[in-house]
């Protein structure tokens, strides 16, 4: 069978003898068509009038610029290949959607095919990606990241020591061993391994997994010659072993570009060159571009098909002339008559069986839970500028609030006052420090997640569940050490249950106001946008509390946000806490004709607070924050889906 299909696409040509051995040599290393196993057989990708579009915004109106122009190619398993171009070329945007890893930004027409199926959500499995920018948490270690990532990729029946040598080896092969214990570090003073080591390391991280497909955005730039040469010694014997690589590289040495079995070069978007790297010095020449003895061939194909500023025209000519040419050259044909064999097979034959990852078992999403919340559980306690300072602002203003209150004697009429401002500066200090920390610190890994959510390694539930989980034991130990110092220097009820009351109130107004942050940071883009809405929503909190405004005087649509507010239903029920079943307040010094509060229910009446809404306003609290945590859930998982 098939026989007689190479034979219909090869047809009668002048070039069918060269076209033929091309074939022969890619069926020597064909796979069977009656199973599809790339992972076992290898992957050969090819793609058919593949055109990319850029969506760009614009004032509402949605203009489309055209990044990639109506290309076609093939790269067969086992090969490592570089795709080079100028910059802006397309490369990365090509190599994004190939790895389906693009942006949602990007429009893309054409076909796709792996073994001559389409390019699907499966790609996550099937491909490792080492992106242009690296993305790590700082504060951990190599060896605990390695030893995260094994965890989060590898199969669960590996033993721990099974991925503790896997990840020797390759930090070893990698030259990271020196490192194993080194925080990874940021981009600031915090920088602890260097650019080239973090290259390193993120390509350590994609081929953990072994993967049949590796895609490499520029892994050998920030590396040393030695260190780049090594690196693509690594990915030339992984390719010598089936793994099809393609890579974008930028001024390769000679010794380097010397290993790559297969060149794609690109300019405007459109194909200069695919095929043997050999034999790209040979088409430029056919085209009278001799390459200078004294450049490297890299060098000098990307000068002729680069646009320097005030030669733009020029350029243009010189690049749609070469990319011309090479449509119409015997190279394209050979590529061609590639792509249109993949394309027939996927059609003509169908596979019986489908077998992606047949023998792989992937981890439980608990233990992904459990180790994602270990990370980040991590990140929050090595990261001093997050947990120390924080619990030292906090320790700070109980103070300052303990020694303005200092003394306060409930059961007078100033005694009132003083504890219900009290009331509110415990409400407002455990309402906003979390809400706007959270708005900022939570979205601090949302890049990370979504590059690793595109990879297939956890689902949007998982993260969100780990952050929150991560972030608890803080949101309850930073209430309690606030509240044990504030509430013992100032005046407020000296019995252990109104104690304890108080601080279960104080740590559900810390969480609900936490989620409401995670809700507002999940909603918008950025930090600013989040809180140019966050601010008016302050305002409704406030004047819904009840201490500025008699609730019973709200009028329209405050009347319906005030259920809403935690503000109010915390106010109300730590001021519950304080005055229920108080009886002796007195009316001393205070002016003749002023009204004056002589018992707790008093307070709570001027107020509008009722003394049997304790309950009722702690499960609010409660709801309120399971709606919040459920609501930016929903916006996380819509931005998700528009990354
Ligand atoms: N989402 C996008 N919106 C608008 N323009 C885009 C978008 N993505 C890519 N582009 C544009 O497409 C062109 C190609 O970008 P790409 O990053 O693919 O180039 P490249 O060849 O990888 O460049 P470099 O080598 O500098 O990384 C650039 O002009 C870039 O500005």
């Amino acid at each position: 069978m098939e026989e007689t299909q190479l034979d219909v696409l090869n047809g009668d040509s002048d070039i069918e003898s060269e076209m033929q051995a091309s074939i022969d040599s890619f069926r020597e290393r064909s796979r069977s068509y009656s199973r599809w196993s790339p992972v076992d057989e290898g992957v050969t990708l090819a793609w058919n009038n593949l055109t990319i579009y850029a969506k760009i915004k614009k004032r509402g109106i949605t203009n489309y610029k055209r990044i990639i122009n109506d290309m076609s190619g093939a790269v067969k398993a086992g090969s490592l290949v570089a795709l080079m171009g100028a910059s802006g070329a397309g490369k990365s945007t090509l190599m994004s959607v190939l790895g389906y890893r693009n942006s949602a930004k990007l429009v893309v027409e054409g076909d796709m095919i792996i073994n001559g199926r389409k390019i699907d959500d499966y790609m996550k499995y099937l491909s490792g990606y080492m992106h242009q920018e690296d993305m790590f948490i700082p504060y951990l270690t190599v060896l605990e990241h390695m030893t995260i990532m094994a965890n989060l990729k590898l199969d669960r029946r590996l033993t721990r020591d099974d991925k503790r040598q896997k990840i020797l080896n390759i930090l070893t092969e990698l030259g990271l061993l020196k490192c194993l214990h080194s925080k990874i570090g940021g981009t600031d003073q915090n920088k602890a391994l260097s650019g080239g080591e973090k290259k390193r390391l993120a390509f350590a991280t994609e081929i953990l997994i072994d993967p049949p497909l590796l895609f490499c955005d520029e892994p050998t730039t920030g590396l040393d010659s030695y260190s780049a040469q090594k690196l693509v010694g690594i990915m030339s014997k992984m390719a010598s072993e089936r793994t099809t690589i393609v890579c974008t590289i930028h001024q390769p040495s000679m010794d380097i570009f010397s290993m790559f079995t297969q060149l794609i070069l690109i300019a405007d978007g459109r194909t200069a060159y695919i095929g043997a790297t050999s034999k790209a010095i040979e088409f430029f020449q056919n085209l009278g571009y001799t390459c200078p003895s004294t450049y490297s061939p890299a060098d000098y194909f990307i000068k002729i098909l680069a646009s320097p500023p005030g030669q733009e025209d020029s350029s243009r000519q010189t690049i749609k002339r070469i990319c011309d040419q090479y449509a119409v050259s015997d190279y394209a044909k050979e590529i061609d008559v590639v792509v249109q064999y993949e394309f027939h097979m996927g059609r003509a034959v169908v596979p019986r069986r489908f077998e992606l990852r047949s023998n792989f078992k992937e981890i439980h999403w608990h233990s992904k839970l459990y180790w994602l919340v270990y990370r980040w559980t991590l990140e929050v306690m090595r990261n001093p500028t997050i947990e120390l300072t924080r619990v030292l602002q906090r320790v700070g203003t109980a103070i300052l609030i303990g020694f303005c209150y200092f003394g306060t004697n409930p059961y007078t009429q100033n005694g009132v006052q003083s504890v219900q401002g009290v009331i509110f500066m415990l409400v407002t200090e455990n309402t906003f420090h979390p809400m706007y920390s959270v708005l900022s610190e939570f979205p601090e890994n949302t890049p990370i997640f979504i590059r690793e959510y595109k990879s297939g390694l956890y689902h949007p539930a998982t993260y969100y569940l780990s952050r929150i989980l991560s972030m608890l034991p803080g949101f309850i130990l930073e209430p309690v050490i606030f509240i044990s110092l504030a509430y013992w220097l100032t005046g407020l009820q000296r019995t252990f249950d109104a104690f304890a009351l108080t601080t279960t109130v104080i740590i559900l107004t810390m969480n609900v106001a936490s989620a409401c942050g995670i809700m507002f940071s999940n909603a918008f883009e950025s930090v600013p946008t989040a809180l140019a809405y966050l601010v008016p929503f302050d305002y409704i909190l406030m004047i819904t509390s009840g201490i500025f405004i008699k609730l019973s005087t709200l009028t329209n649509v405050f009347d319906y946000l005030k259920y809403l507010s935690w503000f109010m239903y915390s106010t109300e029920s730590l001021s519950i806490v304080q005055w229920k079943g108080i009886t002796n307040i007195t009316c001393e010094n205070q002016q003749q004709g002023l009204p004056c509060l002589k018992d707790g229910t008093e307070v709570l009446e001027k107020y509008n607070f009722t003394q049997d809404n304790l309950a009722r306003d702690m499960i609010n609290m409660i709801f309120l924050m399971i709606a919040f945590y459920l609501l930016g859930y929903l916006f996380l998982c819509y931005r998700t889906k528009r990354k």
